[in-house]
């Protein structure tokens, strides 16, 4: 009898709601594994079928998200059939994309999308063994069924010291952002001078350190002094407070004098408009992100930026990620050597409770995280 039978054997009643799949009057039953505390799910003491929460978009966003947007379901896993994991997620990413992704692909009552690292804890998939943590994308939810098909294993060199969170952050989707950003689309070149704004965030910060490694200066921005001072800490050249600065322009003129070579644009707006005037010849803008429009209900009007690129022969690039999937085994690879030889720092702002996914969201959407935003479930 595996360790997993046995705490189903065991039958330890946790809560008395009752069943979603077979009765309302049926006890729920706590299901674990050998590696506890990473494992505890809910599983129907009969049934044996196990209650998976979810959060839903409930009603579309209309400016900034509020957490009355949200609603919280449970949801009744079936039994597993042949071929089959049954997943718990133990960590889940909070990310920019889930803003303005949800306006264009979901509608009202789906579960939000997203990213896990989520633990295996019933096989009937004889490649995938329980304990194994995997990156899956399966939205906010707490558990989930897979054939396995659409799981990521972690790279097999992952020591167990380091945070299984880094799949979702530096050595991850953000990681490889910054990743593709620099190296693919701005081909930065040593002696360069790279620009990043959004700085102290999951690809900003990797964005910086990546530059210095590569040979680079690197001038970033960010919300708050704090998040100023870590950018020194990780080995920024020059960091400033877009919030505080008397004039942005000034500002980018001051750290950089001669202009920038390579801009990584997490922002858009009003800031890209700005820098882009600050552009040396034949510069190159890799269209990140634009988080500064996420949450306009009205669009953003001009300045336009067709004299800046036309004078100064700029190269301007918008890119998605997920296009670079063929770049992902070699940048993960290369991301986890940088971390592991403590070239590439990593910090994450973790909020606790499966129950607070709203609210980590929001706070990220405002500035509230340092590095990754990640929520411990
Ligand atoms: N193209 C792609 O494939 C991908 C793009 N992205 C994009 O990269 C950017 C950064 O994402 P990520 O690192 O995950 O998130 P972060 O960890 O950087 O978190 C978001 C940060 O954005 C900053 N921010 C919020 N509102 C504004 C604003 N109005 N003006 C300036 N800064 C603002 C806040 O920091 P602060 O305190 O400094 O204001 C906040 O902490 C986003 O635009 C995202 O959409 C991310 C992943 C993939
Ligand atoms: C499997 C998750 C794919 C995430 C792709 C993110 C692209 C982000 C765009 C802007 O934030």
């Amino acid at each position: 009898m595996s360790a997993y039978q046995r705490w189903v054997a065991s039958d330890v009643v946790i809560r008395s709601s009752g069943c979603l799949f077979c009765s309302p009057l049926t006890p729920y039953t706590a299901l674990a594994s050998s590696l506890a505390p990473f494992s505890i799910s809910l599983c129907c003491s009969f049934c044996r079928m196990v209650t998976a929460k979810v959060w839903v978009l409930k009603k579309h966003f209309e400016g900034f998200p509020k957490p009355s947007d949200f609603e919280m379901k449970q949801v009744a896993l079936a039994n597993l059939k042949d071929g089959e994991l049954l997943l718990e997620s133990v960590f889940l990413s909070v990310d920019p994309y889930m803003r303005p992704y949800s306006k264009r692909d979901m509608k009202e009552g789906d579960v939000m999308i997203g990213t896990q690292v989520a633990r295996i804890v019933e096989s009937k998939n004889p490649a995938f063994a329980v304990g194994t943590f995997v990156v899956a994308n399966r939205g906010w939810r707490t558990h989930f069924i897979s054939d396995g098909k659409d799981l990521n294993l972690l790279p097999a060199s992952w020591p167990e010291s380091l945070p299984k969170s880094l799949a979702l952050g530096t050595v991850g989707m953000p990681g490889l952002t910054a990743y593709v950003g620099l190296f693919e689309i701005c081909k930065m070149k040593p002696g360069e001078t790279v620009l990043v704004n959004a700085a102290a965030g999951a690809v900003g910060s990797v964005v910086g350190q990546l530059a210095k490694i590569g040979g680079c200066k690197v001038v970033g921005c960010a919300g708050s002094d704090s998040k100023v001072a870590y950018l020194k800490n990780i080995g920024f050249d020059e960091a400033f407070n877009y919030k505080t600065v008397a004039s942005l322009d000034e500002a980018l003129r001051k750290a950089s004098p001669d202009g920038y070579d390579c801009f990584f644009d997490n922002v858009g707006g009003e800031f890209a408009s700005i820098a882009i005037n600050h552009m040396k010849k034949f510069g190159r803008i890799a269209v990140c992100g634009a988080i500064s429009q996420y949450n306009d209900s009205v669009p953003q009007k001009g300045p336009y930026i067709q004299i800046p690129m036309i004078f100064n022969e700029l190269s301007m690039k918008g890119f998605i990620v997920s296009s670079w999937h063929n770049h992902r085994e070699e940048g993960v690879k290369a991301l986890l050597k940088w971390v592991l030889e403590g070239k590439l720092k990593y910090h994450e702002q973790v909020t606790e409770r499966f129950e607070n996914m709203p609210a980590a969201f929001i706070g990220m959407l405002k500035g509230e995280n340092l590095g990754k935003a990640v929520v411990k479930v």
